[in-house]
């Protein structure tokens, strides 16, 4: 550990700050008063039942449904008003519940397409091509070959992507996060539907990811022992409320959270 151990939530500075975030749709309050810190490193998880706000949050941090009240600050900077694509510049990457993958294109392709936050299209650049566009374009290629590398889809790089099992193309969801070179990546259930040994290799790969790029990253998942096994801190929420918050195996045996997934009733914990 560090003497600024990232894994620790007394690190200084948080990466990312959402502060008492509200959402409503209609009349459903989907989000009430939630609020996370993350620090640059951190593996934060954030579980909770079906339907309990999780991807909420996941779009109000991002831009796609901002939130009605409560501020999302990231490196400092807060996001009000900023769209998606603004936040993603920032330095925020994502991966999809359900894949959002470009069928019909090769895997180098749709990993390409994580640079385009990068790339500056416009007519001076293509004019003077051979000394501005070209760097630049090498730049895009050396990051996406290095993904590649890191995650091990050199074999299927030619293919088109909808050809691939489900756990490799979940691989590619996270190459194409990942050749945007985020500070925070979020994954939103990136295990759903992968077997065992798909699930071994995307949990390494995640914590890999965070060791060699040292990249935060706010983890929704299903499966308790992924969660347990990959997060630093854990935040639960039931119908849109945080119930239990801190270190991820005292957390899922508190009696609150243990009766939020049975379906026993709202108790809170402390
Ligand atoms: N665009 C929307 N319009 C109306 N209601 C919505 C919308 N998005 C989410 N909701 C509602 O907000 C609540 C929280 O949904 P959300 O998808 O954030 O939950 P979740 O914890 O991610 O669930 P799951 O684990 O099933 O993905 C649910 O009641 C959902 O029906």
């Amino acid at each position: 550990m560090t003497p600024a151990d990232p894994t620790s939530s007394s690190a200084p500075t948080p990466l990312l700050v959402c502060d008492r975030i509200e959402r409503s749709f209609g009349g459903l309050k989907a989000l009430k008063s939630v609020s996370i810190a993350i620090h640059p490193g951190q593996i934060f998880g954030l579980v909770g039942p079906n339907g309990s706000g999780k991807t909420t949050m996941v779009n109000a941090i991002t831009g796609f449904y901002p939130p009605d009240a409560g501020q999302v600050r990231f490196a400092g900077r807060d996001l009000r008003g900023l769209k998606p694509h603004r936040i993603a510049r920032l330095g925020i990457a994502r991966t999809f519940q359900n894949l959002a993958l470009f069928r019909g294109m090769s895997v180098l392709d749709n990993i390409l397409v994580g640079r385009h936050l990068h790339m500056r299209p416009g007519a001076l650049p293509a004019l003077f091509y051979p000394f501005w566009a070209r760097p630049a374009e090498i730049r895009h290629r050396a990051v996406v070959e290095e993904v590649i590398d890191f995650l091990q889809l050199q074999d299927v790089r030619d293919q088109p992507v909808e050809v691939i099992p489900l756990g490799l193309q979940k691989r590619v969801e996270l190459a194409r996060a990942l050749a945007a070179e985020p500070r925070l990546l979020i994954l939103d259930e990136p295990m759903a539907g992968m077997n065992q040994e798909e699930k071994e290799y995307m949990a390494r790969f995640i914590l890999d990811a965070r060791d060699a790029f040292g990249t935060a990253v706010l983890l929704i998942e299903h499966h308790m022992d992924v969660v347990t096994a990959l997060t630093d801190r854990l935040l639960v929420l039931t119908y849109g409320e945080p119930i239990a918050e801190g270190d991820p195996h005292e957390v899922i045996a508190r009696p609150a959270v243990v009766a939020a997934y049975l379906g026993k009733g709202r108790s809170r914990a402390a």
